[in-house]
Order: C-alpha cells, then sequence, then structure tokens
C-alpha cells in the first residue's frame, strides 16, 4: 500500500486492520472468560479507545455485561504540579463492580496510571485493564495491565481511533510515521 501524508508527516502502513481483528477476537475470548459469572463495566477511555472497544464488546458475550465511556481531561489547575487531569463522564456506581478499562494504546503509561487511581478511588471490587496497543520501551513507571493485544516499537502511529493532531483516527488501518 502506497504511504499516506497526514497534515505536514508521511506515514507507512504498519498494522493491517486483519492482524487487529485476530488481536481483537483474542483479547475478547480471554475476557469472556475472565470475567464469566460477573457483572463487568467496561469503561471506555475517549477519544482514542472508541473504535477498539466497540470492536470488543461487541465480541463479549456475557448477558450481565455493560459498557461507559468517560474521558480524562486536563484542565489548568492551581496545584502546584500544574496539569490535573479529571475523570469525566462517570455516572455508574463502582463500587463493588468489576471495571474492565478498555485503552487503545500505553505509551509512557501515565494516562492509565491516572485512570485507574481514579476508578480505584470509587471503590470498584476489581480493575482490569485491556490496551490493544503497549510501547514497552516508552513506560515510565510500571502500570496494570491484564490483557495486552500487541506490543509495538516507540515511533509514533495514527489510525484504528488514534490521532495525529485530530486527523486520522478514521483509518482502518495502523500506520506509523516515516522517518
Ligand atoms: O501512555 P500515555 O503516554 O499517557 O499515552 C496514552 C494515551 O494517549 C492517547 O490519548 P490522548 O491523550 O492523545 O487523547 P485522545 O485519546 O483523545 O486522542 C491514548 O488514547 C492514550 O489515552
Ligand atoms: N496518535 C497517537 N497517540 C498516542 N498517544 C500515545 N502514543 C501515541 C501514538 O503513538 N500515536
Amino acid at each position: 500500500m502506497a504511504n499516506i501524508t497526514i497534515l505536514d508527516k508521511e506515514f507507512e502502513l504498519f498494522i493491517p486492520y486483519e492482524k487487529i481483528r485476530s488481536v481483537v477476537e483474542k483479547m475478547s475470548d480471554e475476557m469472556n472468560a475472565k470475567l464469566e459469572g460477573k457483572n463487568p463495566l467496561f469503561l471506555c477511555i475517549l477519544n482514542g479507545s472508541f473504535m477498539f472497544a466497540a470492536e470488543i464488546y461487541k465480541r463479549i458475550t456475557l448477558l450481565d455485561a455493560e459498557i461507559s465511556f468517560v474521558k480524562l481531561a486536563s484542565y489548568a489547575g492551581t496545584s502546584t504540579t500544574g496539569d490535573v487531569k479529571e475523570l469525566i463522564g462517570l455516572n455508574e456506581h463502582l463500587e463493588g463492580r468489576t471495571v474492565v478499562v478498555l485503552e487503545d494504546i500505553v505509551d509512557t503509561g501515565i494516562t492509565i496510571a491516572k485512570v485507574i487511581d481514579q476508578i480505584k478511588s470509587k471503590n470498584p471490587a476489581e480493575v482490569q485493564v485491556a490496551t490493544l496497543l503497549l510501547k514497552p520501551d516508552a513506560l515510565q513507571n510500571e502500570v496494570q495491565l491484564d490483557y495486552v493485544g500487541l506490543e509495538i516499537p516507540n515511533d509514533f502511529i495514527v489510525g484504528y481511533g488514534l490521532d495525529y493532531d485530530g486527523r486520522g483516527r478514521n483509518l482502518i488501518d495502523i500506520f506509523k510515521v516515516v522517518g
């Protein structure tokens, strides 16, 4: 496939959709087995995870499963640490529930660590974390990951929900930056 250009960057095909689909199928099989008999709440972390979450969730066969959509929003905090991030859109009571976080990518691990902290503060019975992609060489801290689709090198990627400056989320395959 020919390279594509988004804004000022060139990208080459990296993970074709057929590969993504087989990874998603394997992950959802694993979740169906591990979550049997539970009433799990899947939490899609917007924006990037919308496509991954939809494809996982339609393969979840548990009749007691539920899904919700949340976003980690930044706002100018007054704390000395500067940037404060808060999970918004979470209306469900998490107390006593099994929560399964759905992320498209864990890069530095900063986002998922914040998400896990905020979910745990609401006293769920258990938190499980699923990510389609993991960049092991970029991870800054150890993070809890229960389901990992693919480990990838530390290159910038777009497609399948992931954007470059708002563009490229609609690409069905995943592309990586050239150069
Ligand atoms: O491990 P990290 O280095 O924290 O990076 C991972 C996060 O980066 C992306 O989100 P982004 O902040 O770009 O927002 P978006 O999902 O709305 O595109 C992605 O969806 C993850 O949530
Ligand atoms: N689009 C995109 N978002 C990211 N967030 C963290 N890593 C990445 C990446 O490689 N691509």
